[in-house]
């Protein structure tokens, strides 16, 4: 997909979603998804790519959730499990490629948290989702993962830490859009070039073959 769709932008959940529903009737079997979000990790730098490792559905625990209403038996069942909803082997794998490219310094992994958005955090909110154990925060990417576990994808997803979420009202900084755009630029090959190499790779891992 060149882009997406956001629930701050008007768009109900269903049509958030749709295109994965699209995805898994074309017969697409893994979902690579990528996104921007701020970081909550102390330990995060601007630049850095967080593998995520799981993630918090905020917007799902106040009932704004893509698979609300009739189930569809035909993509999924009623009570998906999402303990792993972010694919471990691919995880793997990823970090052995940003060893290989040398990325070590900026790839982390962690917790992404949705929030619906469209306004970045207050900083009493920032408190509250550290404390909550996320390590970055962003508006999307959750109902997409949703509905692709829900239908049997495969997941994979990438968080560009493109700002840093204040924390600390003595904070002169602060979070703009145009800041994410910038940081995004920045590193696009890089998340490129782990994308790339990743799909070069993925097959091997359905065929069982040893990738180091
Ligand atoms: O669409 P993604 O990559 O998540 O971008 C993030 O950046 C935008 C805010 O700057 C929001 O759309 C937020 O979700
Ligand atoms: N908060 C929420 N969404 C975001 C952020 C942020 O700091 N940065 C990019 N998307």
């Amino acid at each position: 997909m060149q882009g997406r769709f956001h629930l701050y932008e008007g768009y109900s959940l269903c049509k958030v979603t749709f295109p994965v529903r699209i995805f898994k009737l074309l017969g697409v079997e893994t979902l690579i998804v990528t996104n921007a979000s701020g970081g909550l990790c102390p330990d995060f730098k601007v630049g850095d790519i967080m593998l995520i490792k799981d993630h918090i559905n905020l917007p799902g625990f106040a009932g704004q959730h893509p698979l609300c209403g009739p189930n569809d038996e035909r993509f999924g069942i009623r009570f998906p499990c999402m303990s792993d909803a972010y694919n471990k082997d691919l995880r793997k794998l990823a970090l052995e490629i940003s060893q290989e490219l040398n990325y070590t310094n900026f790839v982390r992994e962690g917790v992404y948290c949705m929030v619906s958005g469209p306004n970045f955090e207050t900083i009493a909110e920032a408190r509250m989702l550290q404390i909550l154990g996320c390590d970055s925060v962003g508006m999307s990417t959750v109902p997409e993962v949703t509905v692709a576990k829900h239908c049997g994808l495969r997941v994979f997803g990438l968080s560009l830490i493109t700002n840093k979420v204040s924390l600390d009202y003595s904070r002169e900084e602060k979070v703009n859009h145009e800041e994410v755009l910038e940081i995004s630029k920045m590193r696009a090959e890089h998340l490129q070039m782990m994308v790339n190499t990743l799909i070069a790779r993925a097959h091997l891992l359905d065929e069982g073959i040893n990738v180091n």
